[in-house]
């Protein structure tokens, strides 16, 4: 833990009665950070929510929060707000109310309740909408009022399950930028979960990757994206030419073959990964047969047969494409592989 932690988990393990969810997990986040609890469905990400939130006491390990152990601390002593997908806004009350409640439970004076309500709603830009009952709202207004409705009780943290997940697409887009404002401009420490690996590397400082409750991989998106470590995580941001390091050689269905230009490929690296922009078409010293072709509008993405086994490459689209039945060379550079030090 540096001295710039401001929540941090050390060795939590989470369970349901005797089945553990989450397996001594450690993780320390700074002030200010916006990251992404990132993983498939079942690997512990709502999980670690409740814990962090104080829906779910952990059978072991430790959870501090700006200097203080809140581990066993009750949900309301905790200063930790939560955004559901379902926003759970009440549909009896209007957009200053909703936005209120939590306020008028804790008792403010009139005045300084109306400065932090309408500060909250100028925040998410609903200050135009503080008559409306929720049905009156888009999504995206209803996902606004939600966040301002946390963001007045001045949380330490804000935890945000799949927030974007109940929006269509576009909006999705629009709320990941509007999101990504509100987090700049108030400052607050938001965590946020998602099975969406392109709303994470949109949107977070840092990743973590989570797998049957472990990490995997923490990092910027950068690193996720360019230099994933393991194979789930290759795999998990798009990833499709991996193969297993064996003997310096890459190890394939027919034996293991050198890489080019034939040198063992050195260091205790156990896998290695290329996307396929990373594959190099048209000179090399592999070769495969084009057995699929489809054009993906920035690019054109090919299936080739080779004795690798099968190789997915892509190239920019003004190009003359290669058609069905073509013997084309083809190279896996070394220098554009990810390095994966887990392949299981
Ligand atoms: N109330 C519960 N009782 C027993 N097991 C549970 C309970 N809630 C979750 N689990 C189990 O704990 C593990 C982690 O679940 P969790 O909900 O944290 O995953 P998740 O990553 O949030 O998944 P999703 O993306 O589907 O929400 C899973 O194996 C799940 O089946």
């Amino acid at each position: 833990m540096s001295d710039l932690t401001y929540l941090s988990l050390k060795d939590v393990t989470l369970a349901y009665g005797k089945s553990v969810a989450v397996d001594r997990l450690s993780l320390d986040i700074t002030r200010g950070e916006l990251i992404a609890l990132l993983g498939p469905s079942g690997c512990g990400k709502t999980t670690t929510m409740r814990a962090i939130t104080g829906l779910m006491r952990p059978a072991a390990g430790r959870i501090t929060l700006d200097g203080a152990d809140i581990t066993y601390l009750p949900a309301n002593k905790r200063q930790v707000g939560l955004v559901f997908q379902s926003y759970a806004l009440f549909p009896h009350l209007n957009v200053f109310e909703n936005v209120a409640f939590g306020l008028r439970l804790k008792r403010l004076d009139g005045k300084t309740l109306d400065t932090r309500v309408d500060g909250g709603l100028d925040l998410v830009g609903l200050s135009h909408l503080t008559n409306r009952k929720p049905a009156e709202l888009s999504g995206g207004q209803q996902q606004r009022v939600a966040l301002a409705r946390s963001l007045v009780m001045d949380p330490k943290v804000l935890l945000l399950d799949e927030p974007l997940s109940n929006l269509d697409a576009r909006l999705r887009l629009e709320m990941r930028t509007e999101l990504q404002r509100v987090q700049r401009e108030s400052g607050v420490t938001m965590v946020f979960v998602t099975h969406d690996q392109s709303e994470a590397l949109a949107l977070a400082d840092r990743i973590v990757v989570m797998k049957d409750g472990y990490i995997e991989q923490l990092g910027t998106p950068e690193d996720v994206y360019d230099r994933p470590s393991t194979r789930f995580v290759a795999d998990f941001v798009g990833f499709e030419n991996i193969f297993a390091v064996e003997n310096g050689k890459l190890k394939t269905a027919d034996g293991e073959v050198p890489l080019n230009p034939g040198a063992p490929i050195e260091g205790t690296v156990k896998g290695l990964a290329w996307r396929p922009s990373k594959v190099t078409l048209g000179s090399g010293s592999f070769s495969g047969i084009v057995k699929g072709s489809s054009f993906a509008g920035h690019a054109r993405e090919y299936l080739l047969d080779s004795a690798l086994g099968p190789i997915k490459a892509e190239q920019p689209v003004p190009h003359d494409a290669y058609a069905i039945g073509d013997r084309i060379a083809f190279d896996l550079a070394p220098e554009h592989a990810a390095r994966l030090n887990r392949m299981e």
